[in-house]
């Protein structure tokens, strides 16, 4: 007779089951495929992620019991998908490691035929497993004295087009955007070291515009400089950020990879720089809400392996698929030093962050002054707001669309609507005369 699969996986299932407070708690969405159970589901997927496989086996290595992740609790979302939570000894996962947590947790399980689909939403980490990440090397705290900005918002632009300029162009664009009050200039996601304009050259064109707009502005200003690339050569940018001075880089986690960021932010200790994360490539798993892995963890993970910063999405108002409520959950999870889900939010999990730093949500995205004074009312004033198009694309040119974007937070941070302060600034009335204003609720 053939062996029963069911009791198999059913090992990994125990419905009474209290997790310890060491133990890393996962929580799953799962749409189980036809004809299969959620129990069956449930401990398919929790035997793939700790120590089971697709048969009972004749060996028995010590560990093996102590190592068993268990389904403990369902709970029916009603359109064919339900929640399930599963507790992991911590004791499966190597201290330090997320390409090691990512290939249990967010490793095979995704392809199993038993689900049609499976998303993570949430890991609660306990401390003794946190505790062995670095998180961010300055924080908020560390960044705001970087740029010694206080209490409002900090600005970046990215020079659109996101290619095109040679260093020169490039050094001269930041230059105007900086002196009209932005503090950072931004490269894009995918502006690396391409023969037009190549990484060293555009480096230095940009320090430059930085020395002088610091010197004539009185104000200190950065460089989120894209260093991602395959590790030896980002080493080599990384150390070249830091020979000329710039206290920032800028990193590709997701396409760059885990094991890239975290060598990224050893070399940050080193250099005393700052990581401004990209998230590029993340709406590929993140976006649909039946598979993938959500945001909210994407974030935790980054925050843990050491970001600075980190794009979260915009509240609503930009050009990428966004809700509100998400990114305030995203917001308060890179944010807070103790995350609690709101009343009634089954998705996730408490999350003290022990010694970790909290880090910059970045909100990028289609902004442009009239959008601001909502971003900030739904995110608060901890905040990065990049505002690339929205700068760029000012039809008095891009000094004058750096200084919208100053006029539209100050207004925002003095409690005056746009239109009353656009009478006084010309620069924010010309920005909204060809974007418009999204009035805060
Ligand atoms: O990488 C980014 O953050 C984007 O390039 C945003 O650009 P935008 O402000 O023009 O949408
Ligand atoms: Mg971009």
């Amino acid at each position: 007779m053939h062996e029963h699969f069911d009791s198999i996986y059913l090992e990994f299932v125990d419905e009474s089951y209290k997790p310890g407070k060491d133990e890393v708690i996962a929580v799953f969405r799962v749409t189980p495929a036809q004809g299969i159970s959620i129990k069956d589901a449930a401990g398919r997927i929790a035997a793939e992620s700790s120590v089971g496989t697709w048969t009972t086996l004749s060996v028995k290595p010590s560990w093996f019991e102590k190592l068993k992740a268990k389904a403990y609790r369902f709970h029916d979302l009603g359109d064919g998908s339900w929640l399930v939570w599963v507790a992991y000894p911590v004791e499966l996962f190597e201290e330090g490691s997320i390409p090691n947590f990512a290939s249990s947790i967010l490793g095979n399980i995704f392809g199993m035929k038993a689900i049609a689909g499976l998303r993570v939403e949430d890991v609660y980490f306990p401390p003794s497993y946190l505790e062995t990440f670095p998180g961010p090397n300055k924080g908020i705290q560390g960044v705001r004295e970087i740029l010694g900005i206080k209490d409002r918002p900090i600005l970046a632009t990215v020079p659109k087009p996101k290619l095109g300029y040679t260093p020169e162009e490039y050094g001269r664009v930041a230059y105007e955007i900086l002196i009209g009050g932005i503090d950072l200039v931004k490269d894009d996601e995918n502006f690396a070291s391409q023969p037009f304009c190549r990484f060293e050259a555009r480096l230095k064109e940009v320090m430059k515009a930085i020395d002088r707009a610091e010197k004539e502005t009185g104000e200190r200003k950065g460089y989120l400089a894209n260093v991602t690339a395959p590790i030896r050569e980002m080493e080599k940018r990384i150390k070249l950020v830091a020979d000329y001075g710039n206290k920032f880089i800028m990193i590709d986690f997701l396409t760059a990879g885990w094991a890239a960021l975290q060598h990224a932010r050893e070399l940050a200790e080193e250099y005393d720089l700052a990581i401004h994360g990209h998230r590029a490539f993340h709406a590929a798993f993140t976006r649909n809400p039946k598979h993938g892995v959500s945001m909210f963890l994407v974030a935790k993970l980054a925050r843990m392996a050491g970001v600075d910063h980190v794009h979260v999405g915009t509240p609503g108002v930009g050009k990428m698929d966004a809700k509100t409520r998400e990114v305030l959950e995203h917001t308060r999870i890179v944010r807070e030093q103790y995350y609690r889900p709101k009343e009634g939010d089954l998705f996730h999990l408490e999350q003290p962050w022990s010694n970790i730093k909290p880090v910059f949500p970045v909100a990028s995205g289609g902004l442009h002054p009239g959008t601001l004074p909502e971003v900030i009312r739904v995110m608060g004033k901890d905040i990065i707001m990049q505002v690339g198009g929205g700068v760029l694309g000012h039809p008095d040119g891009p000094e004058a669309g750096a200084r919208a974007v100053r006029q539209a937070v100050e207004a925002a941070m003095k409690g005056i609507s746009l239109d009353e302060y656009a009478r006084e600034h010309r620069e924010l009335a010309r920005a909204l005369e060809k974007w418009g204003y999204v009035r805060p609720v």
